[in-house]
């Protein structure tokens, strides 16, 4: 079983898959304490018990593609069915990508491409990072904080995407004439979220 908030399809919005249709899982539950700043406190409660095998079915109803498996946090869930639903989804020839704080850490052994999105004030730590096929930090009213995290931690340029803070348009739209300024300074990917800049605060998009 499965705590689960939604399941939608749409267009991955952030990060290098950007651009591509997916289909959407978003488990329930966060690490606590929650973030002030939570874009999806929707997501933040017990959420639906749903069993793996039906996941699987709504899942690849639609044929072969990219599966984003978003939270809350995902990985809270890996010995409670994620595992076996991962394993499942890739039997069934879908490609599968993770969208994780890294507060819960990253599996040893998870098949999936993982894209950590660390938020301000809670840079994870090297043996969590190690595990990213990219990084790209929440970035609000202190960049310079995040930007030496990054430095510090040694990831190369080609691994981070930066993205804003904020979960509506205007928001993005304020805070990313600054980000492209750094990401051009520093050879950074700079990250659009264009599931917010097309469709506002709306959800399940
Ligand atoms: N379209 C779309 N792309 C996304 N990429 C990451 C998302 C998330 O909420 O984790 C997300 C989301 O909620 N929608
Ligand atoms: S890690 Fe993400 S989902 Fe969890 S409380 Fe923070 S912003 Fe919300
Ligand atoms: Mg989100």
């Amino acid at each position: 079983m499965l705590q689960i908030h939604e399941l939608f399809r749409s267009i991955q919005g952030e990060g290098p898959f950007a651009g591509r249709p997916a289909v959407f899982l978003r488990l329930s539950g966060c690490v606590q304490p929650h973030c002030p700043f939570c874009d999806t406190p929707e997501a933040l409660g017990k959420g639906k018990s749903i069993p793996v095998e039906e996941l699987v079915e709504q899942m690849t109803s639609g044929g072969p593609g990219l599966a984003v498996i978003t939270g809350g946090e995902p990985f809270l869930q890996w010995e409670s069915g994620l595992k076996e639903l991962e394993a499942a989804l890739l039997q069934k020839g879908m490609e599968i990508q993770y969208e994780s704080s890294g507060r819960a850490g990253v599996p040893d052994g998870v098949q999936g491409q993982v894209v950590l999105s660390p938020k301000p004030g809670q840079w994870p730590p090297p043996s969590v990072l190690g595990k990213a096929f990219a990084v790209k930090p929440l970035m609000g009213d202190k960049p310079e904080i995040v930007l030496r995290e990054i430095y510090r931690s040694g990831l190369p340029p080609e691994k981070i995407w930066l993205m804003a803070l904020g979960a509506s348009r205007e928001e993005q739209l304020q805070r990313m004439p600054l980000l492209w300024e750094i990401c051009t300074r520093y050879g950074y990917h700079f990250c659009p979220r264009l599931h917010i800049l097309v469709h506002d605060r709306k959800k399940g998009v």
